[in-house]
């Protein structure tokens, strides 16, 4: 048995355990960090990378069948759908070397690739190496939730572990579950040319803004895709190539599926207990600054964590662990600020307070802006118009915005700085933005918001009168 002692030993080289072992590393920390699987975790192999990838494909071959009103005459797309595969795979092996095992050791990094569990409070055992540290971070992310369905051990079923590999196009894919993977894959394949049916058992991005969520699932309804809603699974059945899902609303036949319905935080053969590590069905049980409450040598990022679980709120947890790990300040992981996106087309964005939370919170003194893409002169060039940017404004400050439509993803970026630096929304309506730009839609709301206040204001109108008779 080798034996390592470090400042910090990182379980997990996903999101959140390589931005803690990159940081650590590069500021002088003795880092060991072990990987049971590939480097890169869930984003790079089986999440955000390869859905991002195969939506862009779905993207273009959209793009050929729409365009009649720009004087493109729209044609059917061939889809090989073996290569549109070959693209996903490209595209992670592209990002990769960013992640691999090489990069990080030259950090100065010790990579262990093996399954790692603890053997005591400050012990992990990664093979045949004993690694004594100061402080572990658990970086080790979820895994598809397998509900416990009538039937769903006999019945062969997809995750996003397995569907990027399927290499022949589903003829009809049927998905459990409406919430961001379930409706992204659903886009994907629409547009890939399968058959789509989407089987929810509440409500579809039943976490974002209902009435803009409302308007992206008409949107997919209209492409094709049958979306059904409070349809209970209650069984599933079926062969390679015929499968039966019965709900509460019916009976649905396709030729695959696909589970979607949520995460599970990986716990078992961690050797949690023997660590005192306290931890439930929802993840390791930590505070606000990310640290065990049972052992205080431990810290949870990212999908362990048990909380929002994107590939930027780990990055962000290993920025609030370094600077407890490192610096020994305090540190804590908010919330309030933390943006997400579903990158369907168009996209649903949100950060901070939809207008039922902001509505909950402030009452009365809410306001609401409401920004339709249809007066933005580049999105009517592009002919993208069906979208919209709600804005929750307390006291001249935006505490939250959701927006549907071309580019959400970045537009919300503006506010998410916005609310994390408690900014002004005058800052925003003052500044200065490239025209034509998607990026005036934000400043256009922000403008919105002082418009009445400005031209129906009759002691601005009374001082402009008063000015005007001295002015020479
Ligand atoms: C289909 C899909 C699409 C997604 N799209 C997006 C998106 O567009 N944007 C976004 O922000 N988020 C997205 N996410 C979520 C995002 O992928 C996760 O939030 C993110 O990967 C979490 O990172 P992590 O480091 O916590 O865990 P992971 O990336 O899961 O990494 C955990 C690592 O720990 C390793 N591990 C676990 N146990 C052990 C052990 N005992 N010993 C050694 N190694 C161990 C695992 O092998 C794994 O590599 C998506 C997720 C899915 C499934
Ligand atoms: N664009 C992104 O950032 C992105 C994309 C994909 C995934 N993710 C992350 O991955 C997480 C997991 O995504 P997800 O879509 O699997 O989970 P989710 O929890 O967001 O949605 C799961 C859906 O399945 C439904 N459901 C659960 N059990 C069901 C049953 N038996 N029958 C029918 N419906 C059922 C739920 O009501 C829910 O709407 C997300 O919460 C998000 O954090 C992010």
């Amino acid at each position: 048995m080798k034996r390592i002692d470090c400042d910090l030993c990182v379980i997990g080289a996903g999101s959140g355990g390589l931005s803690v072992a990159a940081g650590a590393a590069q500021m002088g920390a003795r880092v060991v960090l072990v990987e049971r699987a590939e480097m890169g975790g869930d984003c790079l192999n089986s999440g955000c990378v390869p859905s991002k990838a195969m939506l862009a494909a779905a993207k273009q071959a959209h793009a050929m069948t729409v365009g009649a009103e720009m004087g493109i005459t729209p044609a059917t797309p061939e889809i090989d759908f073996a290569a549109v595969k070959d693209h996903v795979a490209r595209t992670i092996a592209t990002i990769a070397p960013v992640d691999s095992q090489e990069r990080y050791e030259g950090f100065g990094v010790t990579v262990i690739r093996e399954h790692a569990r603890f053997t005591s409070p400050d012990e992990v055992q990664a093979g045949d190496t004993a690694i004594r540290a100061r402080r572990f971070v658990l970086a080790t992310g979820s895994r598809p939730l397998v509900p416990p369905i009538d039937g769903i051990a006999d019945t062969p079923y997809l995750t996003n572990e397995s569907i990027f590999d399927l290499r022949e196009r589903p003829e009809h894919l049927l998905i459990i579950g409406g919430g961001p993977i379930g409706i992204e894959m659903a886009q994907a394949h629409r547009r890939l040319g399968c058959e789509v049916t989407v089987i929810e058992g509440a409500k579809a991005l039943g976490k974002d803004d209902p009435e803009l969520a409302g308007r992206l699932l008409a949107m997919l309804r209209d492409e094709g895709i049958r979306i059904e809603e409070e349809a209970k699974v209650t069984a599933v059945s079926g062969r390679p190539g015929a499968i039966r899902v019965d709900t509460e609303k019916g009976v649905f036949e396709g030729s695959h599926l696909l589970l979607a319905v949520g995460r599970e935080v990986v716990t078992e053969g961690l050797g949690l207990d023997v660590a005192h590590v306290k931890h439930g069905p929802k993840g390791i049980a930590v505070g606000e600054g990310l640290r065990s409450e049972t052992n205080r040598k431990v810290y949870a990022v990212g999908d362990a964590a048990g909380g929002l679980m994107f590939t930027h709120v780990a990055g962000y947890h290993a920025g609030v662990v370094i600077r407890a790990l490192l610096f020994g300040l305090p540190a804590k992981a908010k919330t309030a600020h933390i943006p997400w996106a579903t990158y369907t087309d168009p996209g649903l964005a949100q950060v901070g307070l939809t207008e039922a939370e902001a509505r909950d919170r402030h009452g009365d003194a809410l306001e609401v802006i409401r920004q339709s893409y249809e007066e933005n002169d580049r999105a009517i060039a592009e002919r993208r118009t069906e979208g919209m940017l709600k804005l929750m404004v307390m006291k001249g400050r935006p505490v939250g915005a959701t927006i549907l439509g071309e580019r959400a993803d970045d537009l919300i970026g503006t506010w998410a700085i916005a609310i994390a630096s408690g900014q002004k929304l005058s800052k925003i309506a003052g500044a200065v933005l490239p025209y034509p730009s998607f990026g005036e839609i934000n400043k256009r709301a922000a403008g919105n918001y002082f418009s009445p206040r400005l031209f129906d204001n009759e002691w601005v109108k009374m001082a402009v009168r008063a000015v005007q008779r001295w002015v020479p």
